[in-house]
């Protein structure tokens, strides 16, 4: 079971002058992951998560923050898709309650509004709200950014979906809380580097991997890597296929396609130990592509935010 917690208990000392990239703008539920995994760090805002992991990849940031998957919608491809593409591993896990607030400009009512705005996966996680209130859904980039957005350009027919953090910022009056249609509504982030884990956490650890083959034999895939963990007794956190539209995976300098992959976390490191090190040597046996992620410290805390 998920214990809930406001701080972070896994924080491990690292420069001062720690630099987080996010998609997004302050108030961003990515830059709140940011401060909550990294207390006291620099958050660098990134139009788009692909140049916040260019970031890392370039030595300008130190790390980025991608949101990974939710209770509401499972795993966000796309997002492991930039993983693959960039040298960077993964160095933490961190898991938000993501509680979302309608936000409008001081005095509009909920009568006034003609649309709402936020980042498409908010819209998507409050379509029950949304259609009562007979709105317009205008997505954009990022949940803080529709924020920024409707009090620059002072819309009073306008409302956000965002973090009461990303209202505070911009003046923004709360004219409605908790708005997603299940009240039990996480985001699992994860936190890369360009050397995955910094510093050794005093905490379970656990492992992120890719694995695709040649042949679209979903199956077949599942049968082998269930068995190469399950004859170890090594326990999977997750195993999910994810695609459909074709997954991009860099292998040195060659890019190659396949129709979809399988994402898998079990507990233990494959660096530390040998069960674990056998069971992915075996997958790397009979798959087209193997990518450990990273190895890093499993959290599973649901950290609160408001
Ligand atoms: O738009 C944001 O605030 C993000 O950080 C992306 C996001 C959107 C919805 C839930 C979690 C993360």
């Amino acid at each position: 079971m998920a214990s809930f917690s406001a701080c972070s208990p896994l924080e491990l000392p690292h420069k001062l002058s720690l630099k987080v990239a996010y998609q997004g703008v302050p108030g961003a539920y990515s830059e709140l992951a940011a401060r909550t995994a990294c207390p006291g760090c620099f958050t660098l805002p990134c139009r788009t998560l692909s140049s916040a992991v260019l970031a890392v990849e370039s030595g300008e940031a130190d790390r980025a923050v991608l949101p990974v998957e939710s209770t509401m919608d499972g795993t966000a491809l796309r997002n492991y898709d930039l993983l693959l593409r960039h040298d960077v591993r993964v160095a933490r896990e961190i898991t938000l309650f993501v509680r979302y607030c309608l936000l409008a400009m001081p005095g509009v009512h909920k009568a006034a509004l003609r649309r709402v705005m936020s980042h498409p996966v908010a819209l998507a996680h409050c379509g029950r709200a949304l259609a009562r209130l007979g709105v317009d859904r205008e997505p954009v980039e990022d949940t803080a950014g529709a924020v920024r957005l409707l009090s620059t350009r002072r819309m009073f027919d306008a409302a956000a979906i965002a973090s009461a953090r990303a209202g505070e910022i911009c003046g923004l009056d709360v004219i409605d809380e908790g708005v997603q249609d299940e009240a039990w509504n996480t985001t699992r982030f994860l936190i890369v580097s360009r050397d995955g884990e910094v510093g050794v956490a005093r905490a379970p650890k656990k492992t992120s991997m890719v694995v695709a083959h040649a042949r679209d034999d979903a199956m077949a895939m599942l049968r082998r890597v269930l068995s190469a963990f399950a004859s170890r007794g090594v326990n999977l956190t997750k195993l999910e296929v994810v695609g459909g539209d074709g997954v991009v995976v860099r292998k040195g300098r060659r890019l190659r396609a396949f129709a979809r992959v399988m994402v898998v976390d079990f507990e233990g490191s494959v660096e530390e130990e040998e069960n674990v090190r056998e069971a992915v040597k075996e997958v790397e046996g009979s798959a087209a592509f193997v990518r450990v992620l990273g190895c890093y410290a499993s959290d599973k805390t649901v950290y609160n935010l408001e």
